[in-house]
């Protein structure tokens, strides 16, 4: 089997798979060339960057041979997956192996946002020393409000829970653990009594930002608005403007609308704290999404 990987893979998973006899490819290509270079490949196995669109599963599908797409991650929003699988493409991805890492990197926002981190680092480079402006807030008694309660979710709840937080949530499906901890409500119940609203659902492209002009509108303006899920689940040009008529107090984005966003006045805003993607980007989640997807070829070349 010929294995393309779009846009690399934890070294000691590409060792793996050679030792197991699979031929692999570690080459990004761009959209116009992917679909032809598919041609010649079983299984193609991608993170964030690369989009799998129709136009291209359709080049592939020409050469008949791509039958697997693997997404080294947990959001599918960029392969179309319908349109994939009804053509015999199956398509999988690793669910389980980042919730941590990105559940870590959400408090990391959240501290930051709270104790001024991400613009004291700017300041202070700037030979600024700016005690007096960085007056804070301790996380301890606030509430933490999670729309979606998946796995991410229930990992930040942990951890909120560590530093004193009370949480609420609110979740589409009804299958969530630990529910008598935590009081579930409705979207608006939550926007307006959170102290800090941090998103975990995966973008539905025909249902649009779950967080726009009118939710923004129903928070606290004292309350921060994270953002460790997808881009297009909060419409940064109405959080934009909430962040410069103070109708919130700040924001953490990890995720954006356009990757690499090119929103300079968002990115450069003294109350949001951003970071490039990197969720997942930890050396243990890296390692698990590879052997997860060792272990989905595997299982599919049997
Ligand atoms: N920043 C990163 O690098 C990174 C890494 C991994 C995942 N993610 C994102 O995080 C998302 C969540 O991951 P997960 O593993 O927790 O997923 P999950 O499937 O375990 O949980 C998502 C939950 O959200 C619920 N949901 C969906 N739409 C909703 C809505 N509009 N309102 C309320 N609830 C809703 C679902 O019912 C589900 O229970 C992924 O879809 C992905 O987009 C980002
Ligand atoms: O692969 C990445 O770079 C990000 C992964 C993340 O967004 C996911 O949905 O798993």
């Amino acid at each position: 089997m010929r294995i393309l990987l779009s846009d690399g893979l934890e070294k000691e998973a590409i060792k793996s798979l050679e030792e197991k006899g699979f031929e692999v490819v570690n080459e990004h290509y761009e959209a116009e060339e992917l679909g032809e270079k598919l041609k010649d490949f079983d299984v193609l196995v991608v993170r964030s960057a690369t989009k799998v669109r129709k136009p291209i599963i359709d080049k592939a599908l020409e050469g008949g041979r791509l039958k697997l797409i693997i997404r080294g991650g947990v959001g599918v929003d960029n392969i179309d997956v319908d349109y994939a699988q009804n053509n015999g493409i199956t398509v999988k991805n690793t669910p389980r192996a980042s919730s941590i890492s990105v559940a870590e990197l959400t408090f990391g926002h959240i501290i930051s946002v709270s104790r001024f981190i991400h613009i004291a680092n700017v300041t202070m480079r700037e030979g600024k020393w700016e005690k007096k402006k960085y007056e804070g807030f301790e996380l301890y008694g606030k509430t933490l409000g999670l729309i979606g309660f998946g796995r991410i979710a229930q990992e930040v709840a942990k951890r909120a829970e560590a530093f004193g937080m009370k949480v609420i949530y609110t979740n589409l499906s009804g299958k969530v653990v630990d529910t008598f901890k935590f009081e579930r409500c409705s979207l608006e119940e939550l926007l307006r009594k959170s102290d800090y609203v941090s998103l975990h659902i995966p973008f539905d492209k025909a249902k649009g930002p779950v967080i726009g002009k009118e939710q923004l509108d129903m928070m606290k303006n004292t309350a921060f608005l994270i953002n460790c899920a997808r881009g297009g689940v909060v419409d940064e040009a109405a959080l934009l403007e909430a962040l410069n008529s103070n109708k919130i107090a700040g924001a953490a984005i990890d995720v954006f609308e356009e990757e690499p966003t090119k929103n300079e006045a968002l990115i450069n805003h003294p109350r949001v704290s951003v970071t490039p993607h990197i969720g997942a980007s930890t050396i243990e989640a890296q390692g698990k999404i590879g052997m997860e997807v060792v272990n989905i070829i595997e299982e599919f070349a049997k």
